[in-house]
């Protein structure tokens, strides 16, 4: 699903953020990238997401070189990723149901097939029953959960996230993470940024460690 090749990436002409990857992620895989802050982790995330061009090697998603898309099929190649942050980017004047209807409001999806799918992703985070309220009223860990359906609304094949429990406590950040693996259950790819060890060790993926922007260590579950 995500290969990486050699790959580099310089900020400036002259600061390497991520140096000489090599690693591949499988369909169906979940995986933790993890490190010290500055380590290189969202430049990894914003390669995949081709929000970055890598200065060296290639990153191939679903066996394409991302770097070589057209201008013009880079909205249709984000289609299948869905992406949530740890400050989850909601429109704080727009209702929950806006908010996770907002990327298929984009696409131009017809109404009614629109309200099944958000509420179908609002059912699967367990928030169906809040969908008037408005993001103020609700907590972090809801907040989030609102983010991860925003974000699998378009039923992406590859979900990402940037330490998506950054800001939360240790009983909701497992929460959330458990609702990951949910999805990476029914099939989907997930890689998620977190530097919350405790937590992750205890979940039992594959860990990618950066140090300085090298892959350092690639470690499967024990
Ligand atoms: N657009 C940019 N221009 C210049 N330098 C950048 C840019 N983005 C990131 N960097 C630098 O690249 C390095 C890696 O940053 P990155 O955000 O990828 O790390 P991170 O592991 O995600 O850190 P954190 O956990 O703090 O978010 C840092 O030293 C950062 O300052």
């Amino acid at each position: 699903m995500i290969v990486f090749e050699h790959v580099g990436k310089r900020y400036g002409g002259r600061f390497d953020a991520l140096a000489n990857l090599d690693f591949r992620v499988d369909r169906g895989e979940m995986v933790f990238l993890t490190g010290h802050s500055g380590a290189g982790k969202s430049s990894l995330l914003r390669l995949i997401m081709r929000l970055e061009r890598p200065t060296r090697g290639r990153v191939l998603v679903a066996g394409h070189d991302i770097a070589r898309l057209h201008a013009s099929q880079v909205p249709f190649y984000r289609r299948q990723i869905g992406v949530v942050f740890q400050d989850h980017q909601l429109l704080l004047d727009r209702s929950i149901y806006h908010n996770v209807a907002l990327p298929l409001e984009i696409r131009g999806v017809e109404h009614r097939e629109a309200a099944r799918r958000v509420r179908a992703a609002l059912d699967k985070v367990g928030l169906l029953h809040r969908e008037k309220a408005l993001p103020i009223e609700l907590s972090g860990g809801e907040q989030q959960r609102v983010g991860i359906a925003r974000a699998v609304v378009n039923k992406p094949s590859l979900l990402l996230a940037d330490e998506p429990t950054g800001n939360l406590d240790p009983q909701l950040s497992a929460d959330i993470m458990a609702l990951f693996e949910d999805f990476n259950r029914i099939g989907t790819t997930v890689v998620i940024a977190s530097h919350d060890l405790a937590l992750i060790t205890r979940l039992r993926h594959r860990m990618l460690r950066l140090r300085d922007g090298r892959l350092v260590a690639d470690e499967e579950a024990a």
